[in-house]
């Protein structure tokens, strides 16, 4: 059988989506299939007409660097380089790091509550540098936001910092916002909650409603 199967699936733009399932159900496979980080086998992944299943991979590379702001539960940053440094990173490396995307990258970080630019990440805390990496992952105004259980490491108090700085943030840019998590505090938040089984949806709130 296939990691994951799922037949048909619209988000609409802005939407904010929890994806939720046991261990092994294929959240990880789906976030990496959305994002076009993973190929998929048959049928399409359709972001406003780009399908990623037709591009090679190193223009669904550069894509998803454009379009996709990515957090993850292990932040990813780059010890050694500041938090302002790590915001810029990914930017830099696509040669996007334009004037404007500089300044967005200093009012992203003052938005997140870090008021320290210059502070090297790995002096951080955990939360701290989900904050950075949240700041990141929307410097280039991507269409969506995709987070892999960003509260998973945190506590309470962090995780909701973090919940409050993802929507707020994303919802700001009029991103799609979809959140793979467990965390019950979060999910809450999120008004669409896809549920996924053994690879396929088994549960989802809005085809529910309809
Ligand atoms: N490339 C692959 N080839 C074969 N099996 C795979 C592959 N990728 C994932 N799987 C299997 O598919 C299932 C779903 O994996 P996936 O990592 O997407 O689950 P998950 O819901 O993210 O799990 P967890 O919450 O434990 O990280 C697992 O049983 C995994 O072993």
């Amino acid at each position: 059988a296939p990691v994951l199967s799922v037949p048909a699936l619209d988000f609409a733009a802005g939407e904010n989506i929890a994806v939720t399932g046991a261990s092994g159900s294929g959240k990880s496979t789906f976030v990496n299939v959305v994002s076009g980080l993973e190929h998929v086998r048959e049928g399409q992944v359709d972001w406003s007409g780009t399908d990623l299943a037709r591009l090679a991979e190193h223009r669904r590379d550069r894509w998803r660097a454009a379009h996709v702001g990515l957090v993850m539960q292990d932040f990813h940053l780059f010890p050694g380089l500041s938090a302002l440094e790590n915001v810029l990173l990914p930017a830099r490396l696509a040669s996007a790091a334009s004037a404007a995307v500089k300044r967005r990258a200093r009012d992203l970080l003052a938005g997140t509550g870090l008021d320290r630019p210059e502070q090297p990440v790995e002096t951080m805390s955990r939360g701290e540098m989900q904050r950075v990496a949240i700041a990141r992952a929307l410097v280039r105004a991507p269409g969506v936001v995709i987070a892999d259980e960003p509260t998973a490491s945190l506590d309470a108090d962090s995780g909701q910092v973090i919940a409050d700085l993802l929507i707020g943030l994303s919802g700001a840019a009029g991103a799609t916002l979809i959140v793979v998590s467990h965390d019950p505090a979060l999910i809450s938040r999120l008004p669409r909650r896809i549920t996924l089984d053994r690879g396929r949806i088994s549960h989802d709130s809005k085809a529910a409603a309809i």
